[in-house]
This record gives structure tokens, C-alpha cells and sequence, in this order.
């Protein structure tokens, strides 16, 4: 019998969920989830994070509590939780799952290794969805997917089976440090760290407050709500209903909100396993008949490749840590200034720029935490293009806006809207033809630009061209009540594609692009669709460069 700690990161339940059972196969247990300030203070969180991440850890304790075992919250640096741990009561292991997290999460684990190593526990950690760890290349990587996915979910624990690992004093843990680093964006004193197990809520307990993090004060007031129990609802909701209108209804943000799963922020907290929803769509495809349920079937289908994505695009940052930083293919460098232009980056975040179908998503976005993929690739294009402004303060900005922000798609997303992958075709979406095809009675831009409820539909592609005469008819301001775009949107977006296909038609950097489809490309069958956008048609062509300069615009 030997004692273990298992660490809840982003795998917040108790199903499915290999460390826990593992642990509890050898023998008494102490369940953790750690407030990491250092992390907490990075650029890409956010306090609705923080509230939706407390909401999930309240849901998991009510499920450790069913399986017999309290949930142990400390709040301190990862590497000084083990120690004051451990020294309070030592322990032989600690079980958790791999994480795919940013530079941070890579670091600190990287720092547990080690402390691990030093006081010979044994770290067992799990694969938690279908990305390897110390993946050569892509060959045969949709297979291996396959597998995983396939293989029997775990139950969850049987109620009061878990025995819990008893700590002697809590006292003895007080005085752990927190690491003062002047750089991380605005720390202040925390509250005194130890180890707490009082039941929840622990509301004015020992949370940290979000201002103790350096978190500020927006919270969008119609995010999802956070635990396992919302998410089975979603899921549920989905599988029953709402995917009947997957296909067609995801593209458009008038529909999307509904059409889509909006599975994203639990699958991003593990409050829901990949596996879990992976099989239990299988199990609801099977169910549907082959004539009544046709729309849902096809539906379903089309979630199915988007579940798959969801590990291709986390392999990348797996792969290739530093593509959350710098561009994956090199040869990009230097393209767009790393320091963005203020006044462009502030119209864009302020939703200012001018483009209504843009300001709405921004809109949208601040109020919900939650957009669909095609609004969050025009956005990002938007930014890149016509602005030509970096990926990754516009990245940072989205991390902090997106709830479900999940560092290995969010990058990888980020930098193929912008080009900067090597081997992705060059997507630039026009927002004023999305808003024609996705918005074409306006229904969309009204409701979130209130100004625009008063412009005639006439105007409403290009409000800042209104003659004064119809301003005044209408009561609306341009340049006051409406923003005048920074830069003509056709001439803009023109120079801007010119700069990178010359760039890439540079022999070294069509040179370079092998070694990044070995290592990164999706391949066989899955190939050209698990890095296409939903809906984009692609042209037919065996040139690959053809392929590639695919134009949306
Ligand atoms: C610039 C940019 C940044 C993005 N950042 C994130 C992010 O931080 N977190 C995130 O979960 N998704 C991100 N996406 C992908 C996608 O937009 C969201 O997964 C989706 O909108 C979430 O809503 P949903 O769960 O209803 O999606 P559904 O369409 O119902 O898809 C189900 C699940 O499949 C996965 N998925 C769907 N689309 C993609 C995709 N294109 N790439 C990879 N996985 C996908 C997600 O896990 C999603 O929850 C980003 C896309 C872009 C263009």
C-alpha cells in the first residue's frame, strides 16, 4: 500500500479520469487542485476564468465528497505546495494528468519533475485526450487518436470507495512563499497560504480574491456556467436536439450560439472528457434512424471531425512549445511589427474599428466570453490583415476574452489565421461579405451595435459612407456614435496579401515548409480537412502552392 497525492489541473471531474482511479487502485489519496498565482497572473488569464475555474472546482468537490475523500485546495507556487506537503506528511506519488498548458504550466511543470526526482516520488501522469507526448511526427497520429478515443471511459468512483490520505496539521504548512517576480502583472500580497478542506462554498475563505491576482474586474455577464453538471446538460442538449442544426447552423452567429455544441469551455476545464463525449455521440449516432434522424446524423458527423481537431491543433503546441510565442515557420519573422500599433490594437479590442460585423462580435464576445469559429477567424484576420497587426497581442487579448481559452488550439488557430504557419492556405475573410452572407438583414449587428438600429439598411455594409443628409435624418453621427474605419478595408487587405505571398514564394521559405507538414501536417485522408475552416470551399488542385494561395475574399 503507498500513499499518493492526484493533482486536478485542467481534468476537473471525476470520470474517466485515470490518475484518480490509479491512485485510489494502491491505496489512501489526497485530491489537490492548486491557485498557482504565477499563473494566474499571466497576460492570458482572466477573471472569468478564474470565477468559471472556482465554479468547476465546487462541482468536482461535491463529486470527490460522493466518492468518499475531501478536495484539498492550497494556494502557493506548485514546487512549495509539494514540499510543505510533503513535508507535513509524506507521500510516494503524485498522479495527474499531461498537460498541453503555455510557457508558464510548461515551466512549473518541469520544476515539479524535478522536485519529484529529489524526494524519489514517482510521478504518474495520463494522457488526457488524443495528444502523444515526445511525438516524432505525424505519421499514423489519426490512428493512434482513433485508439484512444476507442478504448473503455472509467467510471467514475463508486460512492465512499476513495480512502483519503489524513494530513496532520494544517499549521505546519502556513508560511509558503509566493515568488515575488516584479514582472507578473499586478501581484499583490496574498492572503496566508496553507492547505484548506472546508466544505464549500468558500466564499471569504481561502480564495485568493481576483484582485489579489492582478485579474481585474470584467466578467462577461452571459458566460456559461462552470462544473460537470452544466456540461452533461449542454452535452445532453446537444446530442438530443440542437445538433440537428450543426451543419448550417455553425457558420452564421445569428444560429451559431445554439447550433453549436458550446461544449468548448468544458472540454477546455475537463470538466467533460474528450472520450466521454466522443463515445457518447457515437452511442447517439447509432441510436438515430437512418431516414427520421438524417439531419442530426449528418450533424453529428460534422461534430465528430471537429472533436478531432480539437487534439490536432493541441498536438501542435505539444510539438512545438514555442508557437505560442514565435512564428512557426520561421520564415515569417519580422513580417508584422511585435509591438502593435495602439491605436489600431485599441479599436479593435474597444470594438471601434468600424466594420459592424466586426464591433458586433466584439460585442458579443465581451458579453458572452463565447464566439464561433468563423467570427473568431474573421476577427483574427481582420486584425492581421487589413490592421497588419501581430498575432500575439491580438492572441493575448482574445486568450483573456475567450472562456474557453485552450492554449494549443488557440495558438495554433491564431497563427493560422495569420499566415504564419508556412503550410496553411491564406485565409483573409471580408467582414463586409460575411456580414452579406451570414447578416444579411442586419439582425445581427443591431442587436449588438445599438447605433446601428437607426441606420437605414442601405448603409448599414458601410454606415461611415452615410451623406450628411441622411445622418441627420437618422440621428446617427459618423465619427461620434459610429467609427470611421482606420485604413480603406480593399487597399489595406490587398497590400497586405501581396506582403506575404512574397514573402512566401521566397525560395528558403517554400524551402522550409517540408519540415513543418512532417511535423505538424494533418495526414491520409484527414488531411486537407482537419485544417480547413468549416464551410470554406477549397479549389481542386494538385499544385500545392495553388492550394495554398486559396483566397476567402
Ligand atoms: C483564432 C481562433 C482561436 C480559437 N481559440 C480557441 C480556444 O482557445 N479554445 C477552443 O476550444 N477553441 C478555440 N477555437 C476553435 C473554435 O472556434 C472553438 O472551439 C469553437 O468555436 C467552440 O465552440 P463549440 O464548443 O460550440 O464548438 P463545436 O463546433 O461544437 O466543436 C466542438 C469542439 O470541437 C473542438 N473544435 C471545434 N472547432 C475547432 C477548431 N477549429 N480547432 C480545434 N478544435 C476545434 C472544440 O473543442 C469544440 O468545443 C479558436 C478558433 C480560432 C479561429
Amino acid at each position: 500500500m503507498s500513499t499518493s497525492v492526484v493533482w486536478f489541473k485542467r481534468d476537473l471531474r471525476v470520470h474517466d479520469h485515470a490518475p484518480l482511479m490509479q491512485a485510489a487502485a494502491r491505496g489512501p489519496l489526497l485530491a489537490l487542485v492548486v491557485v498557482e498565482p504565477t499563473l494566474w497572473a499571466q497576460e492570458d488569464a482572466s477573471l472569468q476564468h478564474y470565477a468559471f475555474w472556482q465554479e468547476c472546482v465546487a462541482d468536482l468537490q461535491r463529486q470527490l465528497q460522493r466518492a468518499g475523500v475531501p478536495l484539498h485546495l492550497a494556494v502557493g507556487e506548485m514546487v512549495e505546495v509539494l514540499e510543505a506537503l510533503w513535508s507535513a506528511q509524506p507521500f510516494e506519488a503524485l498522479f495527474s494528468h499531461e498537460e498541453t498548458g503555455n510557457a508558464t504550466s510548461y515551466a512549473r511543470d518541469r520544476a515539479v519533475g524535478q522536485w519529484c526526482r529529489s524526494r524519489s516520488v514517482a510521478w504518474h501522469e495520463f494522457a488526457q485526450h488524443g495528444v502523444v507526448r515526445r511525438l516524432k511526427n505525424r505519421d499514423h497520429w489519426a490512428t493512434r487518436w482513433q485508439q484512444h478515443m476507442g478504448q473503455a471511459t472509467l467510471p467514475a468512483p463508486a460512492p465512499g470507495s476513495l480512502r483519503g490520505l489524513t494530513v496532520s496539521q494544517d499549521s505546519s504548512l502556513r508560511g509558503l512563499t509566493v515568488s515575488q517576480d516584479s514582472s507578473l502583472r499586478g501581484l499583490t500580497a496574498l492572503p496566508e497560504i496553507g492547505l484548506h478542506r472546508q466544505t464549500m462554498p468558500w466564499a471569504g475563505g481561502p480564495w485568493p480574491s481576483p484582485t489579489d491576482l492582478g485579474l481585474g474586474s470584467h466578467q462577461p455577464p452571459a458566460r456559461q456556467l462552470g462544473g460537470r453538471r452544466a456540461g452533461l446538460q449542454v452535452l445532453t442538449d446537444f446530442l438530443a436536439e440542437r445538433c440537428g442544426d450543426y451543419r448550417g447552423g455553425i457558420s452564421s452567429p445569428l444560429s451559431a450560439p445554439s447550433a453549436c455544441s458550446r461544449l468548448s469551455p468544458y472540454l477546455a476545464w475537463g470538466c467533460l472528457g474528450l472520450r466521454e463525449v466522443v463515445q457518447a455521440t457515437q452511442r447517439r449516432m447509432a441510436q438515430l434512424s437512418s431516414t427520421s434522424g438524417q439531419r442530426q446524423q449528418r450533424g453529428l458527423q460534422a461534430f465528430m471531425s471537429r472533436l478531432h481537431w480539437h487534439c490536432h491543433f493541441i498536438q501542435k503546441l505539444e510539438s512545438e512549445p514555442e508557437l505560442e510565442w514565435r512564428n512557426l515557420h520561421r520564415g515569417y519573422d519580422g513580417l508584422r511589427d511585435e509591438v502593435a500599433d495602439p491605436v489600431r490594437l485599441q479599436a479593435l479590442m474597444n470594438g471601434r474599428t468600424g466594420w459592424p460585423l466586426v464591433d458586433a462580435c466584439v460585442a458579443m464576445l465581451h458579453h458572452t466570453g463565447w464566439l464561433n469559429f468563423r467570427m473568431r477567424a474573421m476577427l483574427v484576420s481582420v486584425a492581421s490583415y487589413a490592421l497588419w497587426l501581430h498575432w500575439r497581442p491580438v492572441g493575448l487579448w482574445l486568450a483573456r476574452e475567450f472562456l474557453d481559452y485552450e492554449p494549443g488550439i488557440h495558438w495554433s488557430q491564431m497563427q493560422m489565421q495569420a499566415g504564419t504557419t508556412g503550410i496553411n492556405t491564406t485565409r483573409v475573410y471580408n467582414p463586409l461579405k460575411q456580414a452579406q452572407d451570414h447578416d444579411p438583414h442586419g439582425h445581427f449587428v443591431r442587436r449588438w451595435l445599438p447605433a446601428l438600429r437607426r441606420v437605414p439598411d442601405t448603409w448599414l455594409l458601410e454606415p461611415w459612407r452615410m451623406p450628411a443628409s441622411v445622418q441627420a435624418h437618422c440621428g446617427v453621427q459618423v465619427g461620434v456614435d459610429i467609427p470611421v474605419p482606420l485604413v480603406d478595408l480593399s487597399t489595406a487587405t490587398r497590400e497586405a496579401k501581396a506582403r506575404v505571398h512574397t514573402l512566401r514564394a521566397q525560395p528558403e521559405v517554400r524551402a522550409a515548409r517540408a519540415a513543418i507538414v512532417d511535423k505538424h501536417g494533418s495526414r491520409g485522408p484527414l488531411r486537407d480537412r482537419l485544417d480547413a475552416a468549416p464551410g470554406t470551399r477549397r479549389r481542386r488542385s494538385s499544385a500545392p502552392e495553388a492550394v495554398q494561395q486559396t483566397l476567402d475574399f
